[in-house]
């Protein structure tokens, strides 16, 4: 079994907090998992019973509206915590996790994490600060849903995914997303987002390589965004 004192993506996220008697007491109970692309990590509604630590690979986090609508909230990555939430509030998870590439996690138990935030206080506050800056994206998504417009939003979520994932040696984002998973970002229908896309590749802002995109001019994409 992999040790948790040797995981390179450990000094991402919170857990670089642990004592070593605690990271040793997270190996002895901790479980990997391969996740295949388009599988969940946890369901919506569901009991997540601990929380998943991401060692590679990419999930969405998405909520399915009563209208049937998916509205991604945010698309999280390797050195990432998730499910403290729902740990520490003692709840069902709010939100639905799904891999878009194959990942791996690591299971830590609620038990064993519930006794570190309770035991380590730089712990528990880097906890804290994660959870307050996913609030501010949070806060931020609901502002550019309420006042922006589709076009705005998905120039914003293009600089942005180029931002956190970087380009590929072929020059496109290094995240492969759907053309429903962009629609599902921007809040807006699949047809929208094609259409939308077309016309910002017709405009030479960015090209597409199969699915993918290529940024071709980030200054006119910035500017859209800002709605001129
Ligand atoms: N805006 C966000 N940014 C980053 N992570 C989030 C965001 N919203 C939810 N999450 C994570 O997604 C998880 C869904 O299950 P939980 O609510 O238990 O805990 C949540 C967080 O770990």
């Amino acid at each position: 079994m992999n040790k948790c004192s040797q995981c390179i993506v450990r000094q991402f996220s919170s857990l670089k907090h642990l004592t070593k008697e605690e990271l040793l007491r997270v190996s002895a109970c901790k479980t990997s998992k391969i996740i295949k692309k388009g599988e969940f990590l946890f369901e919506e509604g569901e009991h997540i019973n601990g929380v998943f630590c991401i060692k590679d690979g990419v999930c969405k986090v998405s909520k399915m509206s009563e209208n049937g609508k998916n509205q991604i909230i945010n698309l999280i990555n390797h050195g990432n915590i998730i499910g403290e939430r729902s740990l520490i509030s003692n709840e069902v998870s709010n939100l639905s996790a799904i891999a878009l590439n194959d990942m791996t996690v690591c299971f830590i138990p609620k038990d064993e994490i519930m006794r570190d935030l309770q035991m380590n206080a730089a712990f528990s506050l880097d906890v804290l600060k994660t959870m307050a800056t996913s609030l501010k994206s949070a806060d931020n998504l609901i502002v550019d849903m309420a006042q922006k417009s589709v076009k705005q939003r998905l120039a914003e979520s293009l600089l942005n995914l180029k931002e956190k994932f970087g380009t590929s040696s072929q020059g496109v984002i290094d995240i492969h997303l759907s053309r429903e998973d962009i629609a599902n970002i921007i809040g807006t229908a699949t047809e929208s987002a094609i259409r939308l896309l077309s016309e910002l590749k017709k405009k030479g802002i960015i090209e597409f390589k199969g699915k993918d995109i290529a940024i071709l001019n980030d200054q006119e994409l910035e500017k859209i965004a800002h709605g001129f």
